[in-house]
């Protein structure tokens, strides 16, 4: 085994984009939207970063922005203690978008005024257009917004021009074109917000004047070249899953090096019904690449036995992934002269943001491929979709010649099964949970809803048992969740509302064919305040 090669900084997929494209900073105030305000960017074909408010406007202005959008977020401008925007973003020399909290500290740190005017507003509210300016040239001079502030404007700073006002906002839109500063009460990121789409990009285009050349194909070219170039004539494994992000990464870098790669695909016994067998079958038939599959399923449950901890299953499962590599590199991949060096994963930007590997974030679940990875790592990583959102993912896909049937797939996350039993994992429970997932999945998919539904995770309650009555008699059985949910990108969703019938179908199949399960519930939490997986 040699070292692990170390991945210059300048040529990570986020360098790289930074240095092909024009890039936006979006600076987080603890938005809970700042997510969302990134992935608005990228849909105006602009590349875009999330970065935290204590970096220095150095360190900003050092990454070369196009543009820099200021996030909202919970405190008031005026409080002490609350996040300072660096004033020498503001210097000139980048043109600054502000949304709500981000619009008040530009007015404050501008000369205007903010202050708490007692008219609050949350939720939907109608703008009224007083001059539309840049910004908001040809908007309807009122229109729905979407809105969620205590504090407001009540002063533009000097040679800022008014453009638009809400009952609880006086000064609700404002830009200084000559300085290319301009900004937003409201929060144009979000789809309640009529034209806000359209805001952003006025301010992306045509006040900041960045170039629209984010696009799936320009990113499957650069992510080639550079793949080329980053492993020369090494062999690289790539960690296959059979889900969309590994199935796309593996493409990518099939298309850079050909048969130097390997695929590895681990059968940790913690998969659902079927899946192995997709992926042997499936993949190779779409792509031809060369497959190693890897029986582990002993190894990792002999891990997780006993553990209850959701943490401590993520660790122990990225870790044995890795084990598992290695073991693959030793005793199948190694040919003299060529030792594997690479290992490809297919993290995604959300992955990255949500193990707190974002610069700044909350580390909410470590991501057994982020968070989880062990320190002593022996192989360097080749994450070309660390810079990309879902739907970009799945674009790219696309672009590649992937299938539908696989781009189009539910996410599985790798740790599988063992983050939807509810208590330790055994070979029992897992059984039982594979049974009611394959009844859900039949189901799901005999009644036309797959596509209308993002994610449908089944969970099993290992630890809980209640009392149910089954053929005249007492059981003392486990409930399972249903927990299909609608999202965009994962970062926040919505519960799905499943027609009853299906339901009825699902629940009736469970409690019938799978003995231990005496009890079907619907989880009817958004996301935030769950998460979509139970651990
Ligand atoms: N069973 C597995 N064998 C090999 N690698 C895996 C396995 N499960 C997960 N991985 C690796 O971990 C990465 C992250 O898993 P994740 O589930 O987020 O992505 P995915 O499976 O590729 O896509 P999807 O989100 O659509 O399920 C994968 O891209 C893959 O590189
Ligand atoms: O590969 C993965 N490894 C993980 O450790 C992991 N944890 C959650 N997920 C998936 O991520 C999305 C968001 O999940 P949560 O709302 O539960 O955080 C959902 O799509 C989850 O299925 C994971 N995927
Ligand atoms: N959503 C926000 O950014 C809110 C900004 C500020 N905390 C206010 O209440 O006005
Ligand atoms: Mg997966």
């Amino acid at each position: 085994m040699t070292d692990a090669p170390s991945t210059p900084a300048d040529s990570t997929p986020e360098a790289a984009a930074e240095a092909q494209h024009d890039t936006v900073l979006v600076v987080d105030f603890g938005a809970q939207y700042a997510q969302l305000i990134a992935r608005r960017v990228r849909e105006a074909r602009i590349f875009s970063e999330i970065v935290p408010s204590t970096m220095s406007a150095e360190e900003i202005l050092a990454k070369k922005p196009a543009a820099v959008i200021l996030s909202g977020g919970p405190s008031s401008v005026y409080a002490p203690g609350a996040p300072q925007l660096d004033s020498g973003v503001l210097d000139g020399s980048v043109p600054v978008f502000g949304i709500c909290y981000g619009f008040q500290a530009m007015a404050a740190a501008l000369g205007g005024t903010v202050a708490r005017t007692g008219l609050s507003e949350f939720g939907r509210t109608d703008v009224s257009v007083v001059s539309g300016g840049v910004l908001l040239d040809g908007v309807p001079p009122t229109h729905r917004i979407w809105m969620s502030h205590g504090d407001a404007v009540t002063q533009a700073p000097e040679g800022f021009s008014v453009l638009a006002s809400t009952g609880g906002a006086p000064v609700a839109a404002f830009e200084d074109t000559d300085r290319r500063f301009a900004g937003v009460q409201w929060h144009p990121e979000v789809l309640h917000s009529e034209h806000g789409q359209e805001v952003l990009e006025r301010f992306l285009v045509d006040i900041a004047g960045c170039r629209q050349s984010w696009t799936s194909a320009n990113i499957v070219e650069e992510q080639v070249a550079l793949i080329r170039e980053q492993v020369g004539d090494a062999r690289v494994i790539s960690a296959l899953s059979g889900g969309v992000d590994s199935a796309v990464s593996t493409a990518l870098v099939q298309r850079a090096i050909g048969d130097q790669l390997t695929a590895v695909f681990v059968d940790h016994g913690l998969l659902r019904k079927g899946e192995a067998e997709q992926v042997e079958n499936d993949y190779v038939a779409a792509t031809g690449v060369d497959l190693k599959v890897v029986d582990a399923a002993e190894q990792f449950l002999g891990h997780l036995a006993g553990v209850t901890d959701p943490e401590e299953k993520r660790k122990i499962i990225g870790r044995e992934f890795i084990r598992t590599f290695e073991a693959a590199e030793r005793e199948i991949l190694s040919t003299p002269g060529a030792p594997v060096k690479w290992l490809v994963q297919g993290t995604l930007y959300p992955d990255v943001v949500e193990s707190g590997g974002g610069e700044g974030a909350a580390n909410i679940k470590s991501h057994h491929n982020v968070g989880g990875l062990p320190e002593d790592l022996e192989f360097g990583l080749i994450e070309p979709l660390r810079a990309l959102f879902k739907d970009e993912v799945r674009e790219v896909g696309r672009q590649l010649g992937i299938p539908e049937a696989i781009v189009g797939r539910h996410p599985f996350p790798g740790p599988g099964l063992a983050i939807r039993i509810v208590g330790a994992v055994d070979a029992d429970r897992l059984r039982i949970l594979r049974d009611a997932d394959a009844i859900v999945r039949e189901e799901t998919t005999a009644a036309g809803l797959d596509s209308d539904i993002w994610q449908f995770p089944v969970v099993l309650l290992a630890d809980v048992r209640s009392v149910g009555v089954q053929g005249d008699g007492r059981t003392y059985g486990h409930p399972i969740v249903l927990r299909p949910v609608s999202s965009e990108d994962a970062m926040t969703a919505d519960w799905s509302r499943l027609p009853y019938e299906l339901l009825e179908r699902i629940s009736t199949r469970i409690t019938n064919e799978v003995r231990e399960v005496n009890r079907v519930v619907l989880d009817v939490t958004s996301k935030p305040p769950g998460t979509i997986e139970w651990e």
